[in-house]
């Protein structure tokens, strides 16, 4: 197999006097050429610091402690020139909200080709507007000339998440993260981005991780999916497998707290509690004051580690005991 373009190996993050618990606790997180790799979980659950922290944008005061490789750089020490030219060349990020990623005082053809500036080829200007323009259609903007001229707040939120993927591309990076690009988009809209994103992945052959917290996206945009829980993934599979067969309770609990046309389920059951408090950091599970499958004297006492089973893997001790009974 090829070397992945990206890869996070047991990734600490802390925010001291913020947090008593880390971010993110030991996250292992690979994607490769080719490939989406899916990103879900609760509010706070470490999806987007995840992401940033793949592209060395860490928040300030943050401890961060292992490994992460995108296609070949060393992120957490490489300097802050490397990291610049890494952001435009090889991997590129698409955020939630269109608006906040762009000078709303600066035309759409300056922000575009501004980018270019930084691509590898050194484009000329009249290069970077070609590809500028070629991109906006792609992302299938109704006419590319007019856009390249007009201001952000003269296009709709939709259109303008179109010019920040279109953006994104600009310097045709290997590795595409996008942090829930849809989740501000009324749904038919949504679903025009997802099937842009998904084309244009597999047209440039990126690596794509895709945060969100849409199970039934996640299921259809997806080759593989890990699932986060206070900083840690606590599951990951194949998209198929993990959704035919959750092997983690919250992962369990997730999909049967999510509403979805195909399946007519009598009643959604949400998770019971809240998401771990930032504050607290427990001695062991840090699911375990949630979980409907707890044992008691067990997962309260002792922290699971991520174990494999054959191609997949999860952080429960239930299923280790099992394993280990059995
Ligand atoms: N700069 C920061 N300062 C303080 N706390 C932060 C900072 N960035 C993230 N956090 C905290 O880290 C935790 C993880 O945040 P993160 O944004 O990664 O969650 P998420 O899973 O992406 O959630 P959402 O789906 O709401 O975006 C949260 O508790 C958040 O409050």
């Amino acid at each position: 197999m090829s070397t992945p373009l990206l890869q996070m190996s047991d990734v600490w993050l802390r925010l001291p006097g913020i947090a008593n618990r880390p971010i993110l606790a030991g996250v292992d997180l690979e994607v490769a050429a080719g490939e989406v790799v899916g990103l879900v979980g609760e509010s706070g659950s470490g999806k987007s610091v995840t992401a940033r922290t793949a592209l060395g944008l860490v928040p300030r005061g943050a401890q961060v402690e292992g490994r992460v490789l995108v296609d070949g750089t060393d992120v957490l020490s490489a300097p802050a020139d490397r990291l610049r030219r890494l952001r435009s060349e090889s991997a590129a990020m698409v955020f939630q909200d269109p608006r906040a990623g762009i000078n709303p005082m600066r035309r759409i053809g300056d922000h575009l080709t501004e980018a270019a500036r930084f691509a590898k080829r050194g484009e000329d200007v009249r290069a970077a507007r070609k590809r500028a323009l070629d991109l906006l259609e792609a992302v299938g903007l109704p006419h590319p000339e007019r856009h390249l001229k007009q201001f952000p707040h003269e296009l709709s939120g939709g259109m303008l998440q179109r010019v920040m993927i279109a953006g994104a591309l600009m310097g045709s990076p290997k590795l595409l993260l996008c942090d829930e690009p849809t989740t501000a988009l009324d749904v038919t809209t949504q679903k025009e981005i997802v099937s842009i994103l998904a084309r244009l992945q597999q047209d440039e052959g990126m690596g794509m991780l895709f945060i969100t917290h849409d199970l039934d996206l996640a299921a259809s945009v997806c080759d593989r999916v890990h699932v986060m829980y206070a900083g840690q993934v606590v599951e990951h599979a194949s998209a198929k497998e993990l959704f035919a067969s959750p092997q983690h309770p919250y992962t369990a609990g997730l999909l049967a707290s999510t509403p979805s046309l195909e399946v007519v389920q009598e009643r959604l059951r949400p998770i019971a509690g809240t998401p771990l408090s930032l504050l607290a950091d427990p001695l062991g599970c840090t699911f375990a004051e949630r979980c409907d499958r707890v044992m008691e004297g067990l997962c309260t006492t002792q922290r699971p580690e991520l174990v494999e089973h054959g191609d997949r893997a999860d952080r429960c001790l239930l299923n280790q005991t099992t394993e280990v009974a059995g």
